[in-house]
C-alpha cells in the first residue's frame, strides 16, 4: 500500500481483536480485512420524493462493491424536503441541515475508519452537505444522486409543485382546479422536475467531476439511473485501489474539485440559469477544501457567460427529462467549450479529462455511441411510479435542435449576458444575487417604492392582502442566515406575487434566499444581511429603490449621509427560534462567505 489503509487502525494488530470481532458481526469476512472499507453514504428517508426510493438502492451498492472484494457498510444522513417544509417555520432548519449532514458524514466516516465513500444524494442540502464533507475529509468519493422526477405536461407545459403553489393562491381558479394539478405536479419519485436547487446541484456535481456522466439528468424512474449507481460502486473500488494501493492522489475531491471546476461548474449554473443556492452552496464548498473561490469569480463569470439553457421555472417548455434527450449537462459544456469558456484540462473521477468526458459523450458528432445513446435517450415512463428504475422508455430520438431546442449553441444563445448574476450597492455592499435565466428582459432595470417586511410571514400577509400594489419593490429583511435564522426559501411570496398576477409589475428584494422554483425578479442573498447590520435594514416605507442589472446595481435613492444618519429599523415580528437554531445562529456568516460556519 502506498497510502496506508486509514481502516487498518481498527482492522490490524493483535490489539484491534475487539474491533475486528464487531466488524465480523457486521458481515464483514477475513479476506476483505486489509482492503478498503468503503462508506455508502445514503440518504434514504420518506419524508422526501427525491430520497424515498433509495432505501434499497444502498444494498445493491454494498453488493456490487463486495463482489469487487471490499467491505461497504451503509449509513444514512437526514434530509429535509424544502418544499414540504415551506411556508411555516420549518424552513428554519432547511439550510443549517447542510452542515448538519456534512459534521454527520464526517462523525461516521472518521469515527469508523473508513477509506473511501460512495454518496448517494439527492435534494437540495443533501447533496451541498456531501460534497462539503468529501472536501474535507478528502478521502476517494464518487457521488451519485437519486435522480430527478419525471415532469407532468398540461398542454405541453410543465405543471409542478411551483404551478400548484401559485394557482392555489390565485383566486380566479377554482378549487376543482387546484386540486387537478396537485394530483399530478408531481408524478412519483426523484427530485423536483425543473432546474430547482437538487438538479441544479447535480448537475455541478457532474460538471465540477465529482459524479459520472448522466449523474444531473437520468431519471430517477429510469432502469439507466440504477445503471448509474452499479457503474459508480465499481468506480469507488477502482478509485479506492488506485489511492491506497498505487498512491494515485489524483482521484481525491480535492485533487478533482479544483479551482478550475469550481469555474467551470458556475460557468455552466449561469449558462443554464440554475437555482441561486447553488452560489451559497459552491461558495461552502470551496471554502472546506480551502480553494480559491469567490463571489468576485461568479460576477466575473456572469459578466461572459451566455444562457443556453433554459428549463422550468424559467420557461415551462422544458424540464431536465428534455435536457437529457439533448445530451445533459456535458452536452451543455460541450457548448460552452466551443466558445473556449471551460478549462478542460480538469480531470474528473472517472479518470478522463473534462476535453475527453465532453468529446465521447457529444450527441452532435457523426457517430454517436451505443453507450452515449442510452444515457440520453431515457424517457419518463408517464404513469404515477416511485420506485427507482421502474421503467426503461426511451426516445426514439435525441434533441439536436441547437438552434430551438432545449440546449443552445453559442450563435442561438438566449442572451449574451448568462443567467445569474452579482449586483452590487448601497443596500449590497458585499453584493447579492438574481437569476436574470427567470426575469422578463422588459424589467431588468426597475425602479420602485419600498414596502417592508421584517419576515417572511407579514410578506405573505402583505401580498395575498393586497398592501402590495404594480410598481412596488418588496422588501424583506432579518431572513439572512444569522437574522431567520437559517436564511428562508422566500418561495411562497414569489409565487404569490404571480398569484396576484403582480410578476412584471412587482420587484422582491431580500437579505433570504430563493428557491430555485422561483423566478422573477427576485433578489436574495443581499449582503451584509439586516442582522448583521447591513443598510437593508435601513429601508423604511415609500424609499426608491433601484435595480439596475444590465449595470449590476442595487441602490435605495439615499446619499451617503443620510443613509449613515438612518438608524436600524427594529424588529416588530415575534418569532420563537429553538437553542439548535441559536447555536447555528451564533457562528453562522453572511450569504457572500456562503452562509458557512464561521468556527476557529
Ligand atoms: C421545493 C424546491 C422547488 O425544491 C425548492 O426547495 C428549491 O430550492 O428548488
Ligand atoms: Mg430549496
Amino acid at each position: 500500500m502506498k497510502h496506508q489503509l486509514r481502516s487498518s487502525m481498527s482492522t490490524e494488530g493483535r490489539r484491534m481483536a475487539g474491533a475486528r470481532a464487531l466488524w465480523m458481526a457486521n458481515g464483514m469476512k477475513r479476506e476483505m480485512m486489509g482492503k478498503p472499507i468503503i462508506a455508502i453514504v445514503n440518504s434514504f428517508t420518506q419524508f422526501v420524493p427525491g430520497h424515498t426510493h433509495l432505501h434499497e438502492i444502498g444494498q445493491l451498492v454494498k453488493a456490487e462493491i463486495e463482489k469487487l472484494g471490499c467491505y461497504a457498510a451503509e449509513f444514512n444522513t437526514i434530509a429535509i424536503d424544502d418544499g414540504i417544509a415551506m411556508g411555516h417555520d420549518g424552513m428554519l432548519y432547511s439550510l443549517p441541515s447542510r452542515d448538519l449532514i456534512a459534521d454527520s458524514v464526517e462523525y461516521m466516516v472518521n469515527a469508523h475508519k473508513a477509506d473511501a465513500m460512495i454518496c448517494i444524494s439527492n435534494c437540495d442540502k443533501i447533496t451541498p452537505g456531501m460534497l462539503m464533507a468529501a472536501m474535507r475529509l478528502n478521502i476517494p468519493a464518487v457521488f451519485v444522486s437519486g435522480g430527478p422526477m419525471e415532469a407532468h405536461k398540461i398542454n405541453g407545459e410543465n405543471a409542478d409543485l411551483i404551478t400548484a403553489m401559485i394557482k392555489a393562491a390565485d383566486a380566479s381558479v377554482s378549487d376543482e382546479e387546484v386540486t387537478r394539478i396537485e394530483n399530478c405536479a408531481c408524478p412519483g419519485c426523484g427530485s423536483c422536475s425543473g432546474m430547482f436547487t437538487a438538479n441544479s446541484m447535480n448537475s455541478l456535481t457532474e460538471a465540477i467531476g465529482l459524479s459520472l456522466p448522466g449523474n444531473g439528468t437520468i431519471l430517477a424512474t429510469h432502469t439507466n439511473r440504477i445503471q448509474l449507481f452499479k457503474d459508480a460502486a465499481q468506480l469507488i473500488v477502482k478509485n479506492a485501489f488506485k489511492y491506497y494501493e498505487e498512491g494515485d492522489d489524483s482521484v481525491l475531491p480535492r485533487s478533482i474539485a479544483t479551482r478550475q471546476a469550481f469555474m467551470n461548474a458556475m460557468t455552466l449554473d449561469i449558462a443554464m440559469g440554475g437555482s441561486t443556492n447553488t452560489i451559497l452552496h459552491l461558495l461552502a464548498i470551496a471554502n472546506e477544501g480551502g480553494v480559491d473561490f469567490k463571489m468576485a469569480d461568479i460576477d466575473q463569470l456572469s459578466r461572459r457567460v451566455p444562457c443556453l439553457c433554459k428549463l422550468a421555472p424559467n420557461t415551462q417548455r422544458f424540464s431536465i427529462q428534455e435536457c437529457n434527450r439533448a445530451g445533459g449537462i456535458l452536452n451543455i459544456l460541450g457548448e460552452l467549450n466551443k466558445g473556449g469558456l471551460l478549462d478542460t484540462t480538469c480531470r474528473r473521477v472517472n479518470g478522463h479529462t473534462l476535453a475527453e468526458d465532453i468529446e465521447e459523450y457529444s450527441i452532435m458528432k457523426e457517430t454517436v455511441s451505443s453507450e452515449v445513446k442510452r444515457i440520453y435517450s431515457s424517457a419518463p415512463g408517464g404513469v404515477f411510479s416511485n420506485k427507482m428504475g421502474s421503467q426503461s422508455k426511451t426516445y426514439d430520438t435525441l434533441d439536436t435542435d441547437r438552434a430551438d431546442g432545449c440546449i443552445r449553441d453559442i450563435e442561438h444563445a438566449y442572451s449574451k449576458d448568462g443567467g445569474l448574476a452579482v449586483l452590487f450597492g448601497n443596500i449590497a455592499q458585499n453584493g447579492c444575487v438574481v437569476k436574470t435565466a427567470g426575469v422578463d428582459a422588459s424589467i431588468w432595470k426597475f425602479s420602485g417604492p419600498a414596502k417592508v417586511f421584517d419576515s417572511q410571514e407579514a410578506a405573505c400577509e402583505g401580498i395575498l392582502g393586497g398592501k402590495v400594489v404594480s410598481g412596488d419593490v418588496v422588501v424583506i429583511t432579518h431572513e439572512g442566515p444569522k437574522g431567520g435564522p437559517g436564511m428562508q426559501e422566500m418561495l411562497y411570496p414569489t409565487s404569490y406575487i404571480k398569484s396576484k398576477h403582480l410578476g412584471k409589475g412587482c420587484a422582491l428584494i431580500t437579505d433570504g434566499r430563493f428557491s430555485g422554483g422561483t423566478s422573477g425578479l427576485s433578489i436574495g442573498h443581499i449582503s451584509p444581511e439586516a442582522a448583521a447590520g447591513g443598510n437593508i435594514g435601513k429601508i423604511v416605507d415609500g424609499d426608491i429603490i433601484d435595480i439596475d442589472i444590465p449595470n449590476r446595481s442595487i441602490n435605495v435613492r439615499l446619499s451617503d449621509e443620510e443613509l449613515a444618519a438612518r438608524p436600524m429599523m427594529p424588529v416588530t415580528r415575534n418569532r420563537q427560534v429553538s437553542k439548535a437554531l441559536k447555536a447555528y445562529a451564533s457562528m453562522v456568516s453572511s450569504a457572500d462567505m456562503g452562509g458557512v460556519r464561521i468556527i476557529d
